[in-house]
């Protein structure tokens, strides 16, 4: 039997995405439920139609609880709002979710752990399989550079991006801080503007660019004296992060409560953090 998928935000960008990808899975998958923000102009379209895969018959509803009564799996790439409702919503349904939404307050991010008590969820700043080897390279590169290197983080993204630094920025950022033994909260600096003054010592810089339909690029610097490194990662297609949450949504079925990500799915996680 196939494996029931809803998708939320199924008229946005990775919504429509997660259509096309999910239409090339096979009968392994099939998309059970679509939602959309309720008042949105879309509810009652046909998912398929919008992703431009065909009609399929599952209209765009706003209904959670009747959505979430039809699918074995949720997969939310929406807003942090609306992903915190769907979170709760899960919890209530005992079904699984996985989150590709970025932009979470450290407060948010404790809500979703405690539903992981209960649930299933698989919560990634990037499901491509690209970015997540990048997440390992640059663990490495930072142990084996040391505090020898200055590390930076730049990201670009589309016009419409509503988080910044993006997901994955803070993710490399972390990576390359917890390598060094350091705390990416005591050492990132998002901001540089004016008489900054030299640069301090340990320090991990993120920089940020909007524009255009850039679907996600991403680099970590590691500068030294008379050599650096640089780790890139370029999206070209938003199916790359489609078909990771798909993949993500069928091992998360198979998974107990907890709190999951990309990492686990792909059997990326270095053994000294596996519980
Ligand atoms: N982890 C990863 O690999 C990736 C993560 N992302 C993240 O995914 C999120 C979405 O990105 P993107 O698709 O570009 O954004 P979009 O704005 O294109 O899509 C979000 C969709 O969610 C809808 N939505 C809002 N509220 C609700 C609700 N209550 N119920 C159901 N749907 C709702 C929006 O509707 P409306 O426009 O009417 O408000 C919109 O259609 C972002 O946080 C982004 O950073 C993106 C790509 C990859
Ligand atoms: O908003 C996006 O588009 C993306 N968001 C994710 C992030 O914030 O890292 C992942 C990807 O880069 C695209």
């Amino acid at each position: 039997m196939s494996l029931r998928i809803g998708i939320t935000g199924a008229g946005g960008r990775m919504g429509q995405t997660l259509v096309q990808a999910l239409d090339q899975t096979g009968n392994s998958m099939a998309l059970a439920a679509a939602l959309e923000r309720p008042g949105s102009s879309l509810l009652g379209a046909d998912a398929g139609e919008l992703g431009g895969v065909g009609a399929n018959g599952i209209l765009l509803g706003s209904d959670v609880d009747l959505a979430l009564r039809a699918v074995d799996v949720l997969v939310d790439f929406s807003s942090v709002a609306a992903t915190l409702a769907h979170v709760a919503a899960c919890r209530a349904h005992g079904k699984a979710l996985v989150i590709g939404t970025t932009g979470f307050s450290p407060e948010e991010l404790a809500d979703i752990d405690a539903a992981a008590v209960d649930i299933p969820i698989c919560k990634a700043s990037n499901f491509s399989t690209g970015v997540n080897l990048c997440f390992r390279l640059v663990a490495e590169a930072a142990r084996v550079l040391g505090d020898e290197v200055d590390v930076e983080v730049i990201e670009a993204h589309h016009r419409h991006k509503v988080d910044a630094p993006s997901g994955t920025a803070l993710s490399l950022g972390h990576e390359a801080a917890a390598a060094l033994g350091r705390d990416l909260r005591d050492d990132a600096v998002y901001h540089r503007e004016g008489q900054t003054g030299a640069r301090r010592p340990g320090s991990i810089g993120f920089s940020t660019v909007r524009g255009g339909d850039i679907v996600g690029d991403h680099t970590v610097l590691f500068a030294g004296d008379g050599e650096r490194i640089e780790i890139t990662h370029k999206a070209s297609s938003r199916l790359a992060f489609a078909r990771g949450a798909l993949r993500a949504a069928a091992w998360l079925a198979a998974q107990p409560p907890g709190l999951y990500d990309m990492q686990d799915v792909l059997g990326l996680r270095p053994k000294e953090e596996s519980p």
